[in-house]
């Protein structure tokens, strides 16, 4: 049987580069696909639907089982840990997370205190330095922190570096590398194993085309 397969779809900046993978795929997604706003797309030909998900809710909805596939960036599975697998690295939306802040600052000794969008990445990321700090949740504008003195440092995403440079901000480490990930529930790997590696290697194939050569 062709099982139908359920895929959360990061809305937002991802979007446009994962529907252009599955596209590339071979997949035939309606033009409605890309400027709908509709939260649920069925694609009957491909016997696919889509749940169209906030960035960081996607590993929500795939631990769940409500989706059964799902596409998120590797700060959000760093930052939420859900319960489910990462089939392929998609080499899309390619970023980085950082530590910033003022140039030639020192993290206060006493009570250093971070602004980030990624609580327990910062939390892990500090612990691991053997730094004891305050974590300051904000949810976007993270730069901001900083400059209005709450935070001595921010842990955010860096693309262009464009926003730390326009905003008087320096990098101070790089934590990690984030790219786009194909993310599974595992009961639904083992169910629709058939029709979920067909996916992965058709993906699989437009991934390594598009890799610059080595
Ligand atoms: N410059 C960037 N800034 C933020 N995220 C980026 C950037 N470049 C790539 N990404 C990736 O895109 C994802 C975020 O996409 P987007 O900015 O649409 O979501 P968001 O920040 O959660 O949005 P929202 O503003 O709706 O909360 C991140 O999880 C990351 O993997
Ligand atoms: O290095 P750059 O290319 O400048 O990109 C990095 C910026 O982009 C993201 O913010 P976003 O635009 O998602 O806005 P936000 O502050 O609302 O999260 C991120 O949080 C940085 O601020």
């Amino acid at each position: 049987m062709n099982d139908m397969l359920t895929i959360a779809m990061p809305k937002g900046r991802i979007f446009e580069e994962a529907a252009d993978l599955l596209r590339d795929a071979g997949f035939r997604l309606p033009a409605e696909f890309d400027d709908s706003r509709k939260l649920i797309i069925d694609v009957e030909e491909e016997n696919f639907r889509f749940i169209l998900a906030k960035p960081m809710d996607v590993p929500t909805y795939v631990e769940h089982g409500v989706a059964d596939l799902g596409i998120a960036g590797k700060d959000v599975m760093l930052e939420e840990e859900r319960d489910v697998y990462e089939l392929l690295d998609l080499h899309i939306s390619a970023c980085y997370l950082a530590v910033a802040g003022l140039p030639n600052t020192e993290l206060n000794e006493i009570a250093p205190r971070i602004a980030t969008k990624y609580p327990n990445v910062a939390a892990a990321y500090f612990r691991e330095q053997g730094s004891q700090v305050e974590i300051i949740k904000l949810n976007g504008s993270i730069e901001l922190a900083p400059i209005i003195g709450l935070t001595d440092r921010i842990v955010d995403i860096v693309s262009t570096g464009k926003t730390l440079v326009e905003n008087g901000l320096v990098e101070y480490e790089r934590i990690v590398d984030i790219t786009s990930r194909l993310i599974v529930n595992p009961a639904s790997y083992r169910l629709k194993d058939r029709r979920i590696s067909e996916l992965v290697e058709r993906l699989q194939l437009v991934v390594k085309t598009k890799l610059p050569s080595k």
